[in-house]
């Protein structure tokens, strides 16, 4: 029947017939197009695409490695059938993307449904054009202001590295986790740096943020459904805890803001927030209340659990490899002794445990798949079209184990990192912090945290594994944004009683 009111109507009307054969062509087109313009990658199931290829791992930057090892260095997935996503992979290709085309890479996907609803496209981390730079740029300004790299913020590291000594002793254990001490520490720098004080490490309101930002930081990730398609929210409960706990951090904002509004003084900056509230009071201000939360929210986000991760990456390295840490704290007693407070310009000075810090992020790579990236425009990297509108993932963690860049990559070995001058060598391989327009900004921060915390830790404490060392589990997790150590227990020995 069908076939005869085709048939008649295509018969009788030339115009349908033609209209019917042009539409069908430009669907056929369009399917021969995209295989042609296709990156390699996995087959893709109809409808869900790859989905199920990534969706029962949360190991996404191995089996990400494993796509690489089949398909290339630049390798296409598609999620549902419109998303596309393009991974990266070694240090040629990253620098192409970041780098050379860093202008074009800059963005962040933004309009993903999860992010979207989340961030509301503000503050720094997730948002693109005027609202980021003027946003980045005021961080960037702010965190020189208040000290960022001169002695003041250095020095409240150095007293914090005092607090996190003393409350591991007044624990009064000879083992512990240091995971219930280390996130309080560094805290409490972006805690000094935008609220302008620090916490007890009891206090109760200090205790709820960490625990709401470390519910975040193990959750959100790409094996969340409603990252990408918003009817998979009403079954995705860790994202609605994730949005629940969004709110109670800047509820907790809100709170610290008032005061300051209350007891601001003219022409008086305590912190990153006074310099804000300074900023959207005058004419030609850019920032907006708005954004004010999301960026204090962001701040904490994104530097507290990377640097505390990369320190407790740096114990758990120092317990597998007992000959590493011997060696470090020869050169800190060496060089600054032990009682000493340790400045961040010591560390030309103690090259190998500026090597040693070094090598650790090098082999762990916290950020294994840095933030996601997308572009505006089609990308070309060596010929390869990266289509616009893709999440793009740069593959961090493969720069840093590029057999082509790194002898032996997958050994621990801190020399790799000095000269024969004792000076410590800059890789181009080598960025934890990610490079290009939209690298970190708290890279010098965390750097600082990282040595100072380190230093200061192994001038008290002798740390040693509760079983032998090689058999601590030295893969990553990959639980949410970062890649952490599996939990650890540490033997903690005061180093002034050791005589070695
Ligand atoms: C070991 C410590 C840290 C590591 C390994 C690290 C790593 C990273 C990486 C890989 C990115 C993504 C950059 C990109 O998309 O290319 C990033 C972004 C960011 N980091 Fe860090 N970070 C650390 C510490 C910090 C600290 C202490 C702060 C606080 C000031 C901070 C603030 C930020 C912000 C605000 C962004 C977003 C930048 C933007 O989108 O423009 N990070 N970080």
């Amino acid at each position: 029947m069908l076939f005869h009111i085709l048939h008649f109507d295509l018969f009788i009307n030339p115009i349908i017939g033609l209209c019917f054969v042009f539409v069908a062509c430009y669907f056929i087109f369009k399917r021969v197009e995209s295989r042609l313009q296709s990156l390699p990658g996995p087959t893709r199931w109809p409808i869900v695409g790859n989905i199920p290829d990534l969706a029962f791992t949360r190991q996404t930057y191995r089996r990400l490695l494993e796509f690489r090892d089949k398909y290339g260095d630049i390798v296409q997935l598609r999620l549902g059938p419109n998303l596309t996503v393009v991974a990266v992979f070694g240090h040629k290709y990253l620098y192409e993307l970041l780098v050379e085309n860093g202008d074009k890479t800059k963005y962040r996907p933004s309009w993903l449904h999860l992010p979207k609803k989340l961030f509301e496209e503000t503050g720094v981390l997730w948002s693109n054009g005027e609202e980021w730079s003027s946003l980045r740029k005021f961080t960037i300004n702010a965190l020189k202001e208040l000290g960022f790299g001169s002695t003041s913020i250095e020095k409240r590291i150095q007293q914090e590295a005092g607090h996190l000594i003393k409350a591991i002793q007044s624990e009064g254990k000879t083992e512990t986790d240091l995971k219930k001490f280390i996130p309080k520490a560094v805290s409490n720098i972006i805690s000094v740096i935008v609220f302008g004080d620090r916490f007890e490490y009891t206090d109760e309101d200090f205790l709820e943020l960490l625990e709401n930002l470390d519910y975040i930081f193990t959750n959100f990730g790409y094996q969340q459904p409603s990252i990408f398609f918003s009817f998979m929210e009403p079954v995705d409960f860790s994202a609605q805890i994730i949005s629940e706990n969004m709110k109670k951090i800047k509820e907790y904002c809100r709170k610290q803001v008032k005061w300051h509004e209350e007891t601001q003084k003219k022409g008086v900056v305590r912190d990153f927030v006074d310099m804000y509230l300074e900023q959207i009071g005058t004419e030609n201000g850019t920032l907006s209340e708005r954004s004010m939360f999301q960026i204090i929210f962001d701040l904490y986000a994104a530097g507290t659990e990377t640097s505390s991760t990369g320190l407790l990456w740096i114990v758990l390295y120092l317990i597998k490899y007992p000959v590493v840490q011997t060696k470090c704290a020869a050169e800190i007693k060496r060089v600054i002794g032990l009682d000493t407070t340790v400045q961040f310009s010591d560390k030309e000075k103690l090259p190998y445990v500026t090597a040693t810090i070094n090598e650790v992020q090098r082999i762990s790579t916290l950020g294994a798949l840095s933030l996601p990236r997308s572009s505006l425009e089609d990308v070309e990297i060596d010929g390869k079209v990266i289509p616009k509108n893709s999440v793009i993932i740069p593959h961090i963690y493969s720069a840093h184990h590029d057999k082509t860049e790194w002898q032996k990559p997958e050994e621990f070995k801190p020399e790799r990192f000095i000269d024969k001058d004792r000076h410590i060598i800059k890789h181009k391989a080598f960025y934890p912090f990610s490079i290009g327009p939209r690298a970190c900004p708290g890279k010098q921060l965390g750097e600082m945290e990282m040595f100072i915390f380190t230093v200061s830790l192994l001038q008290e404490f002798e740390f040693k594994s509760v079983i032998p060392p090689d058999d601590l589990d030295i893969e990553g997790l990959q639980t949410g944004v970062t890649l952490v150590p599996a939990s650890y227990t540490v033997k903690v020995n005061s180093r002034h009683k050791i005589t070695h």
